[in-house]
């Protein structure tokens, strides 16, 4: 190639020969060329050599490529082998392949149909699916329809209330600002009161002054009407009998009665009785009580104070103490009302006074060893024990085989007050009596023990004038109501007017005029008993039934109920005193005090000798309702122990006393019946000591 080079150059030097130049240039070029023919050839020669290793390494290369294919062979051999081995078994594996293929394909016909099924049951549970979540969508599209209500009202409340908190707040304010002003009045009105409280401190000091004035004054007032009342009751005829079966004849008014005897004629069938009142057979319970009720009053205000009721048996003390069985309101008697009463005063009371209505006992007849003391704090619990008392009472009454009438029955209640004001304390009892029937024993004609309890109840009966006649003496403060009962039926005549009721009236009269007459008319003490109890002709009794059925109020044509005054009203205490000097301005007028009338008057009671013999008697004597230490305490049962031999000396005067009386003629001055009693019982031992515990 270098040559062809060279002599293309030749070539073309020779067709350009001319130039010199040219000729170094290819000169230089040849020399060139000639340096790299050089290399050339040397790198030839190192290519020769190059080439003969790489023959040397083509043989080494192919000797070992001989042995390789050799080897190869051998191992193309042993392939083929273990290709025939691998073929063999490719047929078995095919073979057993296509037999699981087989079982494959059944199981997959299986599983498919398995799987067809679940799909079905999984398409079906999808419908369903949907179905409830359509439900619950449409559930809970209510739902949220419902919230977005909800929350519109909610946010609608909250406006009206932020609104009303608003208004709250201003209103608050309101109220701050008017309590502030009102604040500010209170302290001023506090202020003004506080002044005034300190006149009104002033001025109620002054109102326990005139408080304590006025229990004064209505306790005078009690006193002045006499603290010995008789009040005479006279109980309606049993349905059946006829009006003329009567023994009333008249009931006046200002506490005449006029009883009349049918067996007899003349003067002597009417006999006039007198009493501060008398209450006809209508008259209710309350009527009965209203008059009895000021002294209740009493027994709060410290005085002790005696009701009983005194008549044969059946005439009505149970009725009018106590009330019927199952009473109604309205049908109680003095015990309920006066209870009542006595708890209601002490509670309208309580912010000046405190009660302590601490105690009552329970006892029947005169020995009374199991007498009671309990506490009570209203009505119910002293009627509770009154019923236990009866029932005590009925128990006792069938041991003995006698009527539970037979025995008296004593309810005491004891009030302790104290003045919260002026710390001064009173002490004041209420005894409440229901006695025993007051017949007479002769005409029950009784025997044996019957006779020896009669007998005791005669002495208790005895005992209780003596109680009477020492209140006439005015010995203590003790105010006693005694009601007497009546029974208008002809068959009880006998006991209606019996000396027994003859000593009533005495007693009445005898309170009369220790009340009375001494200071209104000057008469010796003892004259107007002569008045008191007396039979009335006939005509004066016609005259006065005759102007009782003209008009029940105009009395003015008669004597005998001629100044009629109310000397009953409680508050009125001039009244009572217009009514003393009424009475005696009656006796003066009435025929019974001219000489000629005189004769018609059957004096019954002690001539003045007699009855001052009778008062000194009882004046020995240490029986005291009211005016002894409260009796049913420890302390004051042994006084009475140690004054026993007193009171047997007093009950046997009064027995010496009844033996002249009862010895005397029918015209002479009358013992009363329960001292002619006694007299009968003369033999029986007496126990004084425990009577009235
Ligand atoms: N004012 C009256 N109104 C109606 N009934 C009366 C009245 N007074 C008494 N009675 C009746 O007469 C009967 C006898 O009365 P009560 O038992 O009160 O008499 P008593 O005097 O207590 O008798 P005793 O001494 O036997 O205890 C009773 O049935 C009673 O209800």
């Amino acid at each position: 190639m270098a040559k062809r080079t060279l002599e293309l150059e030749k070539s073309k030097m020779d067709g350009k020969s001319t130039r010199e130049e040219d000729v170094i240039k290819l000169i230089k070029e040849k020399e060139q060329t000639n340096i790299e023919l050089s290399t050339l050839k040397h790198e030839l020669e190192i290519a020769k050599r190059t080439l003969e290793l790489e023959k040397s390494k083509m043989d080494e290369k192919r000797k070992a490529e001989e042995e390789d294919m050799i080897k190869s062979v051998k191992e193309k051999e042993q392939t083929n082998n273990e290709l025939s081995a691998l073929k063999q078994e490719l047929e078995i594996t095919k073979k057993t392949y296509e037999l699981r293929c087989l079982q494959m394909e059944t199981e997959a016909k299986d599983a498919k149909a398995d799987l067809d099924k679940r799909l079905k049951e999984l398409v079906q549970l999808l419908d369903d699916s949907r179905n409830k979540v359509k439900v619950l969508e449409a559930y809970s599209k209510s739902q949220k329809q419902k919230w977005n209500k909800k929350e519109i009202i909610f946010q609608r409340l909250t406006e009206f209330q932020f609104g009303a908190l608003q208004e709250l707040r201003l209103s608050s304010q309101c109220i701050k600002h008017e309590i502030l002003k009102a604040k500010k009045s209170y302290s001023e009105d506090f202020n003004c009161l506080g002044l005034k409280f300190k006149k009104l401190v002033v001025e109620g000091e002054n109102y326990h002054l005139v408080l304590a004035e006025n229990r004064k004054l209505f306790n005078e007032l009690q006193d002045l009407k006499g603290n010995i009342r008789v009040y005479c009751r006279i109980r309606p005829l049993i349905s059946g009998q006829a009006e003329k079966q009567t023994t009333i004849e008249y009931i006046g008014e200002n506490g005449e009665l006029v009883v009349a005897n049918p067996s007899k004629q003349g003067k002597d069938g009417n006999r006039l009785f007198r009493f501060n009142k008398v209450y006809g057979p209508n008259s209710t319970q309350g009527e009965v009580f209203s008059d009895t009720q000021p002294l209740i009053r009493c027994v709060l205000d410290g005085y002790n104070v005696c009701i009983f009721a005194y008549g044969q048996t059946g005439s009505g003390k149970t009725y009018t103490m106590t009330g019927p069985n199952g009473a109604t309101e309205e049908e109680w008697g003095v015990n309920y009302r006066a209870l009542n009463d006595l708890f209601s005063i002490s509670q309208n009371r309580s912010s000046s006074f405190m009660y302590e209505v601490g105690s009552i006992s329970e006892h029947n007849g005169l020995v009374v060893p199991d007498a009671t003391m309990h506490p009570v704090r209203s009505t119910s619990d002293v009627i509770e024990l009154m019923e236990i008392g009866l029932n005590n009472r009925a128990v006792s009454a069938t041991t003995l085989n006698e009527r539970s009438s037979r025995s008296h029955s004593v309810v005491s209640i004891h009030v302790h007050g104290k003045d919260l004001h002026t710390g001064a304390t009173s002490q004041g009892n209420l005894h409440l009596v229901d006695l025993a029937g007051s017949e007479r024993v002769d005409r029950s004609e009784v025997t044996g023990d019957r006779l020896r309890e009669a007998q005791h109840i005669n002495k208790s009966l005895s005992a209780l004038g003596d109680v009477i006649f020492a209140l006439a003496q005015k010995r203590g403060q003790a105010k006693t109501l005694m009601f007497v009962q009546l029974n208008p039926d002809v068959a009880s005549l006998k006991d209606t007017i019996s000396e027994k009721d003859g000593e009533i009236e005495r007693l009445q009269l005898l309170k009369d005029l220790k009340n009375a007459y001494p200071s209104v008319n000057g008469e010796k003490q003892g004259t107007p008993l002569k008045h008191g109890y007396s039979s009335m002709s006939n005509d004066s009794v016609r005259g006065a039934l005759r102007n009782q059925k003209q008009s029940s109020k105009t009395t003015s044509d008669h004597d005998y109920c001629s100044e009629n005054i109310d000397k009953h009203s409680e508050l009125d205490s001039q009244q009572s005193a217009e009514d003393l000097k009424q009475q005696s301005r009656f006796l003066k007028q009435s025929k019974y005090s001219r000489g000629d009338i005189n004769q018609d008057v059957e004096i019954l009671g002690y001539a003045d000798g007699d009855r001052e013999d009778r008062l000194s008697d009882v004046s020995d004597g240490c029986l005291s309702v009211g005016t002894e230490p409260d009796i049913s305490t420890g302390e004051s049962t042994k006084p009475l122990e140690s004054e026993g031999n007193k009171v047997l000396s007093r009950v046997r005067s009064l027995q010496k006393l009844r033996q002249t009386t009862s010895s005397s003629s029918r015209d002479s001055p009358r013992a009363p019946t329960s001292m002619r009693k006694t007299a009968t019982t003369n033999t029986i031992s007496v126990k004084p000591p425990r009577r009235w515990q």
